[in-house]
Order: structure tokens, then C-alpha cells, then sequence
């Protein structure tokens, strides 16, 4: 981090007021002082890397330039990762110093992310043996490619085809529609050379449901796409513009038997099918990657909260009396409702993703023990965490982006690239609809199990309590209002299914009426999505082994995310829970005392995420808050302002000029 020699002086008074230890708190979300010690030795072995830094920003580039800056810098990057791991026997520490290097997205995200992950989760032992080694040591690059043109949500409707010819034990792969081109997957335009394509099986015309298979889709020599094979890339995107999203289709292509990932399913030689034991297990690396996003949330309220929370402490603008100076933004309150949910909110989703990625872990471990009781509640979490904690940074991201004013609106302040890289993954992994709906399928169940009194999942276990809990007065305190949101998901819950119900009893089928409940049902996911984060970061902040003073404060954020969902949601505490009017107002004043109690920390706060300037890349956000001198300086970039007289002006300007005096 700078020194504070040359900072800003309003951010100098800032750190003086924090009332607790900054690296304590550094310490408490990294996990550890030598986690975080040894994050940043490794941030600073790839910083030291001068080939990885950028001779003018990436925003001047062409879409062209832009990737091949972007796999140059991978190439560079992975290298650092490889002499990290032979030189201390293990992989670099979890960070994101990507950010800092690539600034968007890696060309190679998916290959770590996703390519790598579906070999180890769904190959055979033999297959993992096979491409393990060769993917993670990069000698072959791959991708996920599922979506197509025509599906992404309903997967079972992907039309690409691999029918198993046993005379040469090969599958042969087919897109033999438009919409069955392969479409988005990350890195497939001009980096890999492989790629899981996830296509429908079929055995003497036999079909039997999609599954994974390894295809090489270009030489490994001279990367032209191999006979069979059409690849490319599909252009210009909100975000996500170095990660080299493409397009794929084959023509009559052939990969050996043994390229089918066979962890969960099998194709014998002769084309026999062995079926595995849930069929759902396919679907396992979007499982992990959506408890994974959950966690990648919690980075990016963290990365915009930070710049705009220095940023607020810096800009001084207008007064609150007449009598003082121009007030810190950061002094009015608006300001403050709109940062403090946001430093709050990525503290609850890093909550919720350790407390998800036991869930995953446990489940994990039991499927290989071949129990598998526990992944429908599995499923069932991730989808609706991931689903709400997608759209909500996203918003966060870009309330945090309109809180810096104009300013906000510049490249240089990282907000925009943020917000578009944020918002992507409400649709990535599963569009959020869609995967709430998954979860009221499951709430639906639990429903109908808590009616017959029986024992139900832990996540879910609360609708038994509300069921008996339904007299009980509202109680104003952190722990009262968890149960409040669980009132509030019990209500939705019961009502969804009555809804369900009635058209039933009007004589439609299951299936209509559950479209014509849907609203209420993805309602119901968001409310049971709000009452887990709420319980499990109360849970987590209450248990934690902060000191004093860092507790209280860790305790006034958690009661702000508690307190400001309450008031965002009051409708529905009304409608569901015991609250009263009274109550309400008792906790519009607890919300906006919170304010004022969090506000001498907010510094200390953003600090305490511990993201260097390099990874927040912004002018508006550094450690100094030397945000004007930064926005003119990157402003002075600008190609416009490499020369006094643009060519422009004798082109066009000057003669259109001349036109008017005639
Ligand atoms: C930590 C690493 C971080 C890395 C970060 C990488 C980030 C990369 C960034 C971008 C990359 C993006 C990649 C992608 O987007 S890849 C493509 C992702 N695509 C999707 O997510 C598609 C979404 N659709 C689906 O998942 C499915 O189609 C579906 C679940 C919506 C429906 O599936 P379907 O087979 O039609 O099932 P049903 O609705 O009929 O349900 C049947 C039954 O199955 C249960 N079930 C469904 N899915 C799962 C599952 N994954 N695990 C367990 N069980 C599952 C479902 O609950 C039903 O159960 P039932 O009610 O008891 O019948
Ligand atoms: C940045 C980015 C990166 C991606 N990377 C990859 C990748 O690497 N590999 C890969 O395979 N894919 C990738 N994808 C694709 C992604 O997984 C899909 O776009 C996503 O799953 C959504 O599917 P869709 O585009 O078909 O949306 P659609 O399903 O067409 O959604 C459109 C609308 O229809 C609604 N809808 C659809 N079905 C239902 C339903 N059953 N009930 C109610 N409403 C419904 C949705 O809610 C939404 O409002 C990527 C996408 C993005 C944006």
C-alpha cells in the first residue's frame, strides 16, 4: 500500500478516526494474518513483473488489440503462477490480482474456472489422468461450451448431437441447426485449442439426455481450427470484451469414445449405456461455480465500495450550513444510505460464500461416498444465492458508480467496466429467473414436507419454526428481524403454493399453474434467499473472534444490512411478520443512527478490503485520494490530446466552416 506522506489530507483525518485495528480486520476477511501476508507477497511478485504493466489504457485499444494485450498478459501472469507453485510447493494464495493485470476478464477464466474443474469433477480417474496434468499445465487450453445459440437456460433442449458409432467406438459430433451453434463460451473465439462441449447422447437413435466430452477444436501447432470444426469469435459485449467469448459448430467430427467424461455415465464399447447415479450430477461444475460467484460478489461491492467511499471523503461539494466549509460528500446522509449498504452487503456475501462452500465441500464428500440426500438443498442454496447476490452487487456496483456524479461516468474511475462485468453474472451460470425458480421447486417440496410435520433440510428448517411460531410478537432486534425475514419467505412460501393450489382446484394442470404462480414463486426464492444471508451473517458476525472494537463495529454492518432490507421491505414484513408501524419507525431511526455510528469508520471500512490501487484501477478510488491530479493525468492519455490540431478539423471542421460564409 502508499505511505501516507503524500496522501490527501481529508483521507489522512479519515484513517486518524478509525476506532479499531484496519489490519485486524484485514486479517478477519482474509481468513488470517499469514493468508494475508502471503496474498500479498504473492501481489507483489506479479506486480514486480514490468512486462505486465499497460503503456496506455485499455480503453484507447481496438476489440482486437484489447484481447491480444489480454493474452499476452495472461501468458505473462500464468508464468508467475507456475513459479509461485515450484517454488513453494503450492498454488498461489486465493486473490485477485487479475484484476490489476487483465483489468476486464482473462481469456483463460474459463479454462481455470470451468474446463479444468469439469475434468476433475466429471472424468474418470483414467481421463483425469489423461488431461489433468497437460490443462493445468497449459498445454492444451480449454473452455465450457454449453450455451447455443438457441438454449442456455433449458438445457436439455441443446441440439447438439453426439451419436456413438461402435464400429469405430467414436462419437460424431453434429450442430445441424443455426440455433445448435455453440455461443459464449469464454475464451473459445481464438484461444483454446479444447473444449467440454456438452452435447446430447445418442446410441442407435436411442437418445440419452446431454453429457460432457472433451473435443480438440484446433491444432496444436498452428491453431487453424481443425477439418470439421467452425470457430469463432462473437464480438463486442457490455463487458467481458478480453474473455473471448465464441462460437462453435461441428460437421461430421469425430472424438474417440473415451472423450466422453464418464465420471457419472457411461458409453461401453459396444454402446451400451450405463446410466450414473442422478443424472443431475452433469450439471456438477455449475454448482461450484455458482457458489463461487457468491463469493465474487462480495469482491465487487467490496472493489466499488472502496472507490467511492474514498472518493465521497475527498469531494467536497455545496454545504450543510451556510456558517462551514463545502462539506465532505461523505457527510450527507443520502450519501451514506447509498456506500454503507454496499461496504455491508460484500461482507454478507463473503459470509454466505464460506458458509456455502462448507455446504458444497460436505456434499462433495458425501456423493463420493455415493450419498446424495443433501444435494437437492445444495442445489437448491446456490441457485438462489447466487441469483440474488448477482443482482444485488450489480446494483450496488452501479449505485456506487452514481454516487460519484460525474465522475462516476469515466472509464478512468473502473466503475463502468465494473458494473458491466458485475452485472453479467446475473445471466452467466444460470439467468436468475430461472434459478429462483429452481429453488421454489424446492421450496414447494419443503412446503408440502413441513404440512406433514416432517423433518426438514436446516436451510429450510425454519418454516417448521415459523409454521408454529405464526402468534408471536416482532421483537426490534437483530435476532428478531432474521426471524421476521423468515416470516416473510414462510408467508410467500405458503402463499405461492396456495396460489398453486386454487388454479388446480380451477381445473388447471400442475404445469399452468405453476406459470401462473411464477411470480410469486421466484418472490418466494428472493424472500428464503434475504432470510438465509441475513441469519447467516448475524450468525457469522456474532461468532467471530474480533476484538471488541473491531466487533461492535462488524456488528453495526451486519445490523445495517438487517436494518436496511427491513426498510426496503416493510411491505412484506407488514403483509407476513407481527411488525408494526411502531416497529418501523423504531428501525428507521436504529438505520439512520447506524449511519451516523458507521460513518467515522467508512474509511477504515474500504481500507480493510485491502484491494490495492492497481486492482481498483481507478482515478477515483486510490489509497492517496489524489483523484483530481489522477483524472487529469488519465485524461492526458488520451490519444485526442497527442497532438494540438486534430486531422479532423482540415477534413471536415474547417471546410464546413468556409461552407457557412457562402
Ligand atoms: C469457483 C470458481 C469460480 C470460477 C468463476 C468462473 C466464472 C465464469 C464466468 C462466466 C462463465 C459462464 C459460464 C456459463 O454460463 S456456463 C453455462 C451455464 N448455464 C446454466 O447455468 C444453465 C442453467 N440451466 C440449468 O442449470 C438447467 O437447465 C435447469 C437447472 C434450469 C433445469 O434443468 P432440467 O434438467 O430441465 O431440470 P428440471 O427443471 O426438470 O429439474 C429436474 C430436477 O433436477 C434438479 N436439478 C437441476 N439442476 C440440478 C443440479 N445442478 N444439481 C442437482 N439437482 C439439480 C432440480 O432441482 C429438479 O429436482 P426435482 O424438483 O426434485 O425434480
Ligand atoms: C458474459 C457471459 C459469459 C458466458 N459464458 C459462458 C460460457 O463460458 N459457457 C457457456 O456455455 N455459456 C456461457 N454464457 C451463457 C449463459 O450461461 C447463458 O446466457 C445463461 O445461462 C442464460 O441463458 P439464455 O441466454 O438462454 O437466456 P434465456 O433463457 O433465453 O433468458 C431470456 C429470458 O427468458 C426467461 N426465461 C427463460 N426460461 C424461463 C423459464 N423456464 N421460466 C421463466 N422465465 C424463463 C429468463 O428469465 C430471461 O428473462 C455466458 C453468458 C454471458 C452473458
Amino acid at each position: 500500500m502508499s505511505t501516507e506522506t503524500k496522501c490527501n489530507p481529508d483521507l489522512v483525518r479519515e484513517r486518524a478516526k478509525c476506532t479499531f485495528d484496519v489490519n485486524e480486520l484485514i486479517n478477519l476477511f482474509y481468513g488470517s494474518e499469514k493468508a494475508t501476508k502471503e496474498r500479498r507477497h504473492f501481489e507483489d511478485a506479479v506486480l514486480a513483473v514490468k512486462e505486465l504493466k499497460d503503456a496506455i489504457p485499455e480503453e484507447y485499444l481496438s476489440h482486437k488489440e484489447r484481447y491480444e494485450n489480454g493474452v499476452r498478459k495472461a501468458t505473462i501472469l500464468r508464468d508467475v503462477y507456475r513459479d509461485y507453485k515450484a517454488k513453494h510447493n503450492r498454488d498461489p494464495p486465493p486473490n485477485q490480482i487479475t484484476k490489476a493485470v487483465i483489468k476486464d476478464i482473462s481469456p483463460f477464466l474459463l479454462h481455470n474456472g470451468m474446463f479444468v474443474p469439469t475434468i476433475a469433477g466429471q472424468g474418470t480417474p483414467e481421463q483425469q489422468a489423461e488431461w489433468l496434468p497437460k490443462a493445468e499445465s497449459m498445454q492444451i487450453i480449454g473452455t465450457y461450451a454449453q450455451t447455443e445459440l438457441g438454449h442456455g437456460s433449458f438445457i436439455r433442449g441443446l441440439e447438439t448431437i453426439a451419436t456413438y458409432d461402435p464400429k469405430t467406438e467414436e462419437f460424431v459430433l453434429n450442430n445441424p441447426t443455426l440455433t445448435s451453434f455453440k455461443w459464449w463460451p469464454g475464451g473459445l473465439g481464438s484461444t483454446v485449442n479444447h473444449c467440454v462441449v456438452v452435447a446430447q447422447l445418442y446410441i442407435n437413435g436411442k437418445s440419452h439426455g446431454i453429457h460432457p466430452f472433451i473435443a480438440q477444436i484446433r491444432d496444436l501447432d498452428t491453431h487453424k481450427p481443425l477439418p470439421g470444426v467452425k470457430v469463432g469469435e462473437i464480438g463486442p459485449k457490455m463487458g467481458f470484451q478480453t474473455a473471448n467469448n465464441g462460437f462453435l459448430g461441428f460437421d461430421n467430427f469425430r472424438i474417440p469414445r473415451k472423450n466422453m467424461l464418464m465420471k457419472n455415465a457411461q458409453v461401453l464399447k459396444d454402446g451400451t449405456f450405463v446410466k450414473g447415479i442422478n443424472e443431475k450430477l452433469t450439471y456438477g461444475t455449475m454448482v461450484m461455480v455458482r457458489v463461487g460467484i457468491v463469493g465474487d460478489c462480495s469482491f465487487y461491492a467490496a472493489l466499488a465500495a472502496t472507490i467511492a467511499v474514498r472518493y465521497s471523503a475527498v469531494r467536497h461539494q455545496s454545504h450543510i450550513k451556510a456558517s462551514e466549509p463545502e462539506a465532505q460528500i461523505l457527510d450527507y446522509l443520502t450519501q451514506q444510505h447509498k456506500l454503507f449498504i454496499a461496504v455491508a452487503s460484500s461482507h454478507v456475501y463473503r459470509n454466505a460464500y464460506l458458509w456455502m462452500e462448507k455446504m458444497y465441500t460436505n456434499v462433495m464428500k458425501e456423493l463420493s461416498q455415493d450419498k446424495q440426500d443433501n444435494l437437492p438443498e445444495l442445489h437448491a442454496t446456490a441457485c438462489c444465492l447466487k441469483a440474488v447476490c448477482s443482482r444485488d452487487a450489480g446494483s450496488l456496483v452501479e449505485e456506487c458508480r452514481l454516487a460519484c456524479g460525474g465522475h462516476g461516468y469515466m472509464a478512468s474511475s473502473n466503475l463502468p467496466l465494473t458494473y458491466g462485468v458485475t452485472i453479467a453474472a446475473v445471466t452467466y451460470e444460470g439467468e436468475r429467473t430461472v434459478l429462483l425458480l429452481q429453488t421454489a421447486r424446492y421450496l414447494m417440496k419443503a412446503w408440502m414436507a413441513a404440512l406433514k410435520g416432517k423433518v426438514l433440510s436446516p436451510s429450510v428448517s425454519y418454516l417448521l419454526n415459523s409454521l408454529k411460531e405464526s402468534k408471536k410478537p416482532w421483537q426490534n432486534t437483530p435476532e428478531g428481524i432474521v426471524k421476521g425475514f423468515q416470516h416473510v419467505s414462510f408467508g410467500k412460501v405458503k402463499a405461492a403454493y396456495e396460489t398453486i393450489q386454487k388454479y388446480m382446484k380451477q381445473g388447471k394442470d400442475y404445469e399452468d399453474a405453476w406459470n401462473l404462480a411464477s411470480v410469486q414463486l421466484v418472490k418466494a426464492s428472493e424472500a428464503h434467499s434475504r432470510a438465509i444471508l441475513c441469519e447467516v451473517s448475524w450468525e457469522a458476525v456474532c461468532s467471530s473472534s474480533a476484538s471488541p472494537n473491531l466487533s461492535r463495529v462488524l456488528q453495526q454492518l451486519a445490523q445495517l444490512y438487517l436494518t436496511y432490507w427491513t426498510l426496503e421491505t416493510s411491505g412484506d414484513l407488514l403483509l407476513y411478520s407481527n411488525i408494526t408501524k411502531d416497529d418501523l419507525i423504531i428501525l428507521r431511526d436504529k438505520y439512520e443512527e447506524l449511519l451516523v455510528a458507521i460513518r467515522p469508520n467508512a474509511v477504515g471500512l474500504v481500507d480493510g478490503f485491502d484491494l490495492r490501487d492497481e486492482i481498483l484501477n481507478s482515478t477515483l478510488g486510490s489509497y492517496d485520494g489524489r483523484v483530481y491530479e489522477r483524472l487529469m493525468e488519465e485524461a492526458l492519455k488520451s490519444p485526442l490530446n497527442q497532438e494540438t490540431v486534430n486531422s479532423s478539423f482540415h477534413k471536415y471542421l474547417k471546410p464546413m466552416m468556409e461552407k457557412a460564409k457562402l
